[in-house]
């Protein structure tokens, strides 16, 4: 069942268009991302179907209502990641969590919360003295103190470390797991890849393309694997495109480069032995959303810094 449709969004601010027709819907219970690069529209796009910003055209649905005619009623239902700039710096964990649950008619048990997400100890600690993971967790609990249906997270990580990063995913997958269906907005591929049952590839202000994560990287090219080697002595392709894991075979100054799936590594290393050929330096490399979004717009997402 959708809990969120949204047809034909369009929003310009000026000249600028940032959102060009966006049309998706998002299921109750999954983890929907929204990828693309620094300004495709993706912030523009869930401002809009949170209630915060006000669409030129098009129409959306969130949990039946209109946000822009019940905005109320949207905004008790759903949960949305706060950005850091909007807490004062000297209010305590606690004191941030009990002004958030004060706004709701059923707000969630904060204490527990707090305990869920790590935070228990840093309850009188205020906002500016958090590390930066310890303040996304906040951000992440102040989402969920309304027990919404729907939390709305964006650019959750950015300017995480490492490990910070992959625990706020496990807490992302935690709060799926309580039933909570989860928008993701995130210009992290790799975080998309990990965690969204569905994504919308954005740019520019148009989705190109809504997949699965493994739907959309099968849209490929060549689709999932691809070794890359120098051959010991020459050979005829066909010996490669007669296997069926293979799709392609293709060759650059140094190297093959052999595309395909299945058990594609032993069906190519074994055929190559029976002919005495040897694959030297050979790597194996899976294609992924970057792979995707570059066959689909001809630019790359940027990485993280
Ligand atoms: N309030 C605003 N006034 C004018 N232009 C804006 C405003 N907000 C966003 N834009 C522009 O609209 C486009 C889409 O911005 P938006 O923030 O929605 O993209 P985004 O994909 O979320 O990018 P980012 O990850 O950088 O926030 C960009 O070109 C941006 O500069």
């Amino acid at each position: 069942m959708a809990v969120i449709e949204v047809a034909n969004l369009h929003k310009r601010y000026g000249d600028q268009v940032a959102v060009d027709d966006v049309s998706f819907t998002v299921e109750r219970g999954e983890i929907f991302g929204i990828l693309g690069p620094n300004g495709a529209g993706k912030t523009t796009t869930v401002e809009c179907v949170e209630g915060l910003r006000v669409p030129d055209s098009g129409s959306i649905s969130v949990l039946g209502f209109d946000p822009r005619q019940d905005g109320w009623e949207v905004r008790r239902r759903v949960g949305v990641q706060l950005q850091k700039s909007e807490l004062p710096e000297k209010m305590r964990v606690a004191e941030a969590m009990d002004l958030y649950s004060s706004f709701y008619p059923n707000p969630a048990d904060g204490d527990k919360l707090l305990d869920d997400l790590g935070l228990t100890s840093k309850r009188r600690t205020p906002f500016k003295k958090l590390s930066g993971g310890q303040q996304q967790r906040l951000a992440i609990a102040l989402a969920l103190v309304g027990n919404p249906e729907i939390a709305f997270l964006d650019e959750l990580t950015t300017g995480l470390d490492p490990q910070a990063r992959r625990d706020t995913w496990q807490l992302v997958e935690q709060i799926r797991d309580r039933g909570v269906t989860v928008v993701l907005v995130t210009h992290f591929m790799e975080e998309a890849e990990r965690l969204c049952d569905r994504l919308a590839l954005v740019d520019a202000g148009r989705v190109v393309a809504l997949d699965t994560p493994a739907g959309l990287v099968s849209r490929v090219d060549g689709g999932g694997q691809r070794l890359r080697f120098r051959a010991s002595v020459d050979f005829d392709d066909r010996l490669l495109t007669d296997l069926p894991e293979v799709t392609s075979v293709a060759h650059t100054a140094s190297q093959v480069v052999v595309t395909g799936n299945g058990n594609l590594l032993h069906a190519v290393s074994s055929t190559l032995a029976s002919r005495n050929v040897v694959p030297l330096d050979l790597r194996i490399e899976q294609t992924n959303l970057e792979d995707a979004f570059v066959a689909l717009t001809g630019r790359r997402l940027v990485e993280e810094s």
